[in-house]
């Protein structure tokens, strides 16, 4: 019987999420996009995640789409559903958290649902409902300049009601710290008093297991992967390094950002700086006039394929850089003209050899398996928190298979790129 049935809007999202299940004891699968109605779930298979790219699409698609998922997630029998956002709750006034959140609900018949992004380990803390990323509120770092959802409040109470028709509430800090009882009790009371949605705070990973036994027998959980640490206690699970292992791959090493996150601009930054000449920019603008740009990375990489170092293809940059594109292209045209680039070299990368690929940024991800035909995750240990390295098949990689790893824009220490190939080797 699947315990827990997940819905991630998007692919860096949904590793992470099944990342933390994994680390905890639970044998997960991750599906990318929603399986087909006949296909059943392995039958050992604890948590389903499944992988949508549904963050910054329009609301109406997100709900669309995540309705499929979870229609498909009951067929299996799942057990409790869980919404992946993300840890910097990246969205717009339109959504698509609360658009998405919304219909869940009414699909679950429920009319509560407990909404909390922190990840401590990753420095996303709530505190009063305002979220932190590090030391700073989420308005004054560096999300306040994501090419597609920036976020100018770290208020979440105040960015969530206008997404969503019902109540937003809060469940502060001084009540978490009391714990599962307390919690428990504020959100029958919240619930008594007619909050739909309820902003939990969270500063530490005794917070998200405190609060996961108390979202034991609630229908839906809107989170980020840091509550998912306190779920599996509730199925008596405990940590287990098997749970972890995955096929051995031999082949090349590549990476591809197209995340323009300060940690990727900090990583792409070191790598640039240990391995001269094995990092190859693309121009979006050069891209938008037709240029040969996708023919001339993969042919620029080729010939380096063969030594142990990766090469890094990356149209990586700052958040200034990115406005003056996003100005002559428009902000959609400028991020699919990107991600389909960096998901055709993918492919040829993969085509030339790559076994083991680091893909940076939730979107570019997305669009890198879903171009490799990628359809399933097996999920390996974290390179760092929420960066797992994962095995799949793709008809470019057959028969063994390639070793993939989807980072999260904001994930990683600075050597991350470099850290990721050492714990592969
Ligand atoms: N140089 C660039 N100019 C404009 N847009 C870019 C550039 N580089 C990347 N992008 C786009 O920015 C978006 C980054 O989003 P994503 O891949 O989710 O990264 P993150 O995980 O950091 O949010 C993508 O749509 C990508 O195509
Ligand atoms: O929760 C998180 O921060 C991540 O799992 C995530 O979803 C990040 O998204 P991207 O930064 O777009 O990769």
């Amino acid at each position: 019987m699947l315990k827990l049935g997940c819905i991630a809007d998007d692919f860096t999202g949904a590793t992470d999420l099944a990342s933390n299940l994994v680390r905890q004891g639970m044998r997960v699968v991750q599906t990318l996009g929603v399986p087909t109605a006949s296909v059943g779930v392995d039958a050992d298979a604890d948590a389903v995640v499944i992988a949508l790219k549904s963050r910054t699409i329009a609301p109406q698609d997100a709900v669309a789409q995540s309705l499929a998922a979870l229609a498909w997630l009951r067929q299996q029998g799942a057990g409790q559903i869980y919404f992946k956002v993300c840890s910097t709750f990246d969205s717009t006034p339109q959504g698509n958290i609360g658009p998405v959140a919304d219909a869940l609900m009414c699909a679950l018949g429920t009319d509560f649902a407990p909404v909390c992004p922190a990840f401590p380990e990753n420095l996303r803390t709530v505190y009063k409902g305002y979220l932190y990323t590090g030391d700073v509120l989420l308005s004054e770092g560096s999300m306040r300049d994501h090419p597609l959802t920036p976020m100018r409040d770290a208020n979440l109470v105040r960015v969530l009601q206008p997404q969503t028709t019902r109540r937003v509430g809060l469940v502060p800090f001084d009540v978490v710290s009391q714990g599962t009882e307390a919690i428990d009790e504020r959100l029958r009371a919240l619930r008594e008093r007619g909050v739909g949605l309820a902003i939990v705070d969270a500063l530490s990973n005794a917070d998200l297991w405190a609060m996961g036994r108390a979202f034991a027998d609630l229908p839906l959980i809107v989170a980020g992967s840091g509550v998912a640490i306190g779920l599996p206690q509730n199925h008596g699970m405990q940590p287990s390094p098997e749970a972890e292992r995955l096929p051995q791959v031999h082949g090349h090493r590549a990476v591809i950002s197209g995340s323009c996150s300060s940690a990727s601009n900090a990583q792409v930054a070191d790598f640039v700086k240990r391995h001269p000449g094995r990092n190859f920019p693309i121009d979006a603008l050069a891209l938008a006039t037709g240029a040969s740009v996708v023919d001339d990375a993969v042919a620029w990489a080729r010939p380096l394929l063969s030594s142990s170092t990766p090469v890094l293809i990356h149209a990586t940059t700052t958040p200034d850089a990115v406005q003056r594109v996003q100005e002559q292209l428009g902000v959609a045209r400028a991020g699919h003209l990107v991600e389909q680039a960096l998901a055709a070299i993918a492919v040829q990368l993969v085509q030339a050899g790559v076994r083991q690929l680091v893909v940076a940024g939730g979107e570019t991800s997305g669009a890198c398996v879903q171009a490799l035909g990628i359809t399933r995750l097996q999920i390996g240990a974290p390179i760092d928190p929420g960066v797992p390295w994962c095995h799949a098949h793709s008809p470019a990689a057959e028969p063994g298979g390639v070793r993939v790893a989807l980072k999260s824009g904001n994930f990683g220490t600075v050597d991350f790129f470099d850290k990721a190939f050492r714990s592969e080797a």
